[in-house]
């Protein structure tokens, strides 16, 4: 995908299109259930009112149809969202408009003009940019760099580009639509949020009038998340078409004028967000009413299971990426980071699994020093670990669910004998993991790289946490995940907790780390810049936190946000008494 992206040629610039905002909202019908007839409404008259029509799109893998004869109808200038369970067909569909999957049968039209897109150069060049969730950005080099990188590659590699020409271009854009971005600044120095601006400057620079946006806030402060708001607002205002896929229930019905559902491949229908609510959203993709508050009960906490002191670990280029971290975490507790990524929490998630040595300090783990342990050693010891990166650190992609169902694992006493592979055990074990954790499609002999993202996931989390571990390492085990299963991950990770598992949760998601966690800490720069009790700090105040911000005062006046040491769960206990969680509040629901 990338590749084929980054060969793309396009124009220059783009023009403000001629639609208009705010009449999509009246203009869906309400769709009334799973048919596809509810996106057949009167939403654009005719097909010119659309600036996306794909009409009756049928795409099969084999064994699987992804998007049986979808329809959806996207009005120009409105923000359309895309909802749907995991392996529901979004990201297929979005692939077949952005020309990355050819689709069986089906129209494409964009702008009125039925279009047979070979390759995302043609959708480009048709006015369709993409926007994923991972952007691909070259961190070393400028924005302006990175703006014009795939757009001239010929003069590029010639020198001959013409920067003053595109520095005033990117000036022109970022004026037009209100962007703060400097041209020249290094991208690796620019905020999570303006690294989002810069690639959709990238696409406006080719001339994109339609964005389509891969889970746009999953990465995002809420404060950053208001600020895509804006530009989304700002973009449709001047005749841009926005279509993003998302999970987050709230961010369709507060940001989409309209919102498709696709179930099991399906259309099940489009409607507006003033006729429907978070619950009505969930019920449609689910089919099932869905929990969407967290009940944490309080827990008696047991002795210290992971202890680390001092951490400092150092990034590639020997610059400190955490700097003297202390905290422990104690069996039956959760324990939360909560930070923007790249503030260095994946260096020091990175220390405490194995996979690098810290620079100073020591790790102990059921009161043995494992600092200098091997990842196997810690594996076998009980540690386990969901990691960030799926397809990296996840999952072998070209392995199959059987093969992945073991991936360290492959020398626990129930899985080999003599050492061998008990490959009867694995596939039951497999078979079992797939039924838990609801992977669709439910085929354990399928390779892992046919997976749709979120089911790759419940694959991952599932494999981890039915390890019978003493600690869980969990980063952002809901990413990408849809509702109902992140309903399941959530009551899941706390029946751990009940059963004496210490968990280490890090996840940019602020409502799932402050209603999982018993203690929260926020990551700032490499360094934990609050420990907290989660309730004693709303989701705006750990936004600012995150954001490098400190809260002055709390509404009784005294201070909510004190830089703490570290974080201990008291200091002047040996971290060995039984202490009760959440004791505050008798427990949360959020
Ligand atoms: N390259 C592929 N090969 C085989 N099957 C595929 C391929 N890509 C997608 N599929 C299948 O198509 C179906 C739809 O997948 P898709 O990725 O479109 O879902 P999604 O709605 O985007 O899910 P998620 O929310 O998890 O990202 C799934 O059953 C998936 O397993």
């Amino acid at each position: 995908m990338t590749e084929t992206e980054s060969e793309a040629e396009t124009g220059t610039g783009s023009t403000a299109g001629s639609g208009q905002t705010g009449e999509a909202r009246t203009d869906v019908e309400t769709g009334a259930g799973p048919t596809t007839e509810a996106t057949t409404s009167s939403y654009g008259e005719a097909e010119t009112d659309l600036a996306v029509h794909l009409d009756g799109i049928t795409k099969r893998f084999p064994g699987v149809v992804a998007n049986d004869n979808v329809d959806l109808r996207v009005e120009r200038g409105s923000v359309h969202a895309l909802l749907g369970e995991n392996g529901a067909g979004k990201t297929t569909l979005m692939n077949v408009l952005y020309g990355l999957y050819e689709p069986e049968e089906g129209r494409v039209v964009v702008d009125g003009t039925e279009r047979m897109f070979d390759s995302p150069r043609d959708a480009i060049d048709a006015g369709v940019g993409m926007i994923h969730q991972h952007f691909m950005l070259v961190d070393s080099m400028t924005v302006a760099e990175n703006i014009a990188l795939g757009d001239e590659p010929t003069k590029w590699f010639g020198m001959a580009v013409d920067r003053a020409r595109i520095d005033r271009e990117i000036r022109e854009l970022c004026d037009r639509y209100g962007f703060d971005v400097d041209p020249s600044a290094t991208v690796a120095d620019l905020s999570v949020g303006v690294q989002q601006r810069v690639e959709i400057l990238k696409a406006l620079f080719r001339g994109a009038d339609v964005l389509v946006l891969d889970e746009p806030t999953a990465v995002l402060t809420p404060q950053e998340v208001e600020g895509l708001y804006d530009v989304l607002d700002e973009l449709t205002a001047q005749g841009k078409t926005i279509i993003f896929i998302t999970h987050k229930l709230e961010e369709a019905t507060h940001a989409a004028d309209a919102i498709t559902i696709l179930r099991d491949g399906e259309s099940a229908g489009t409607v507006v967000p003033d006729q429907t609510n978070k619950n009505d959203l969930a019920e449609r993709m689910v089919g099932r009413e869905v929990l969407l508050e967290i009940d944490s009960e309080p827990m008696t906490t047991g002795d210290t299971v992971l202890s680390a002191t001092d951490i400092t670990v150092e990034d590639t280029r020997g610059i400190e990426a955490v700097s003297g971290i202390d905290f422990d975490v104690r069996a039956g507790e959760i324990v939360g980071i909560a930070g923007v990524d790249g503030n260095g929490q994946a260096e020091l998630i990175e220390a405490i699994t194995g996979l690098r040595t810290p620079d100073e300090g020591t790790i102990t783990y059921d009161g043995a020093d494992i600092t200098d342990w091997s990842r196997r050693r810690r594996i076998d010891a009980g540690m386990s670990y969901v990691p960030e990166d799926r397809h990296e650190r996840g999952l072998v992609m070209p392995f199959n669910l059987v093969e992945n169902s073991i991936l360290g694992n492959q020398r626990a006493s129930e899985f080999a004998t003599d050492g061998r592979i008990d490959w009867e055990n694995v596939r039951d074990h497999t078979d079992d993991l797939i039924e838990t954790y609801d992977v669709r499609p439910p085929d354990p002999d399928a390779d892992a790289s046919s997976f749709s993202g979120g089911n790759q996931q419940k694959f991952i989390v599932g494999r981890e946490f039915e390890r019978d571990p003493s600690l869980v390492v969990a980063t952002h085990p809901t990413r990408g995940v849809d509702v109902g299963s992140t309903e399941f991950i959530h009551d899941r990770l706390l029946e751990l907790r009940q059963q004496g598992v210490a968990i280490l949760l890090v996840s940019s998601k602020l409502d799932e780390v402050r209603a999982l966690s018993d203690r929260l800490a926020v990551i700032y720069e490499g360094e934990f810049i609050d420990v907290t009790d989660p309730d004693e700090i709303t989701e705006e105040e750990l936004g600012l936190l995150m954001a490098g911000q400190r809260v002055e005062t709390d509404s009784t006046g005294s201070s909510t946000a004190e830089s703490g040491p570290g974080i201990r769960p008291d200091a002047g206990e040996t971290g060995d008494d039984a202490e009760t969680n959440a004791s505050s509040n008798g427990g949360r629901s959020r």
